[in-house]
């Protein structure tokens, strides 16, 4: 059931992955289940730049140098995990989000529907057994400098990807009756 597939997806972080690959058929595969969101005066927004083999490296790397270039006080251990979470990872999708030019509708709906295609790619990467998460480190504001983003496209994160070994742990959520009043 689908009901169970949303509960058991889980954030999954780059130090439980192991080494295997994700072959490009896979990917692609996930990248689908994106593209079928649903999407206001179907402006299909989303944008994906997917990282593989030896560009992880450099993504780490200019993650790791625009902290250390704008953090007042680097820490260490955060430089070192910005630099190596990258190639922990099979593959990381830069998710990016490609502004209406003509803005017929308000951008929200336009990260709303990226973060739609972005919840179809979790789940499919649960059912396949990939653990996968969704990072926003502030720096996604400079990715500008690292791919080339075109007029208007926005990054909102990187979908990191790996298989892995050990199962996750339950997931927990607050009491859902706090969150509804019934009209
Ligand atoms: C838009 C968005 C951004 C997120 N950014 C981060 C992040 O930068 N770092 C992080 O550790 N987790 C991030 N997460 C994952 C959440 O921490 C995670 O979904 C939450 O802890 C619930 O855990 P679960 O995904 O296993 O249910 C993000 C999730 C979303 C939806």
């Amino acid at each position: 059931m689908i009901e169970d597939l949303i509960r058991r997806r889980r954030s999954i972080f780059p130090d439980q992955y192991n080494d295997q690959p994700i072959d490009r058929a896979t990917l692609f595969r996930v990248l689908e289940a994106a593209n079928w969101a649903p999407t206001h005066k179907r402006t299909e927004p989303w944008r994906f730049k997917v990282v593989t083999g030896e560009k992880r490296e450099a993504l780490g790397a200019f993650l790791r140098d625009k902290y250390l270039d704008l953090d007042p006080s680097p820490k260490e251990f955060k430089a070192k995990k910005l630099y190596h979470n990258p190639q922990r990872a099979a593959a990381i999708i830069a998710i990016c989000m490609q502004r209406d030019p003509e803005e017929r509708l308000p951008e929200w709906e336009e990260v709303a529907a990226t973060a739609m295609a972005v919840q179809n790619m979790w789940l499919v990467c649960t059912e396949l057994g990939i653990g996968s998460y969704w990072s926003s480190p502030g720096l996604i504001r400079h990715m500008g400098e690292f791919f080339d983003l075109a007029e208007g496209e926005r990054c909102l994160g990187f979908f990191y990807m790996g298989y892995y070994d050990e199962a996750p742990p339950e997931g927990t959520r607050s009491p859902l009756d706090e969150k509804i009043s019934w009209e």
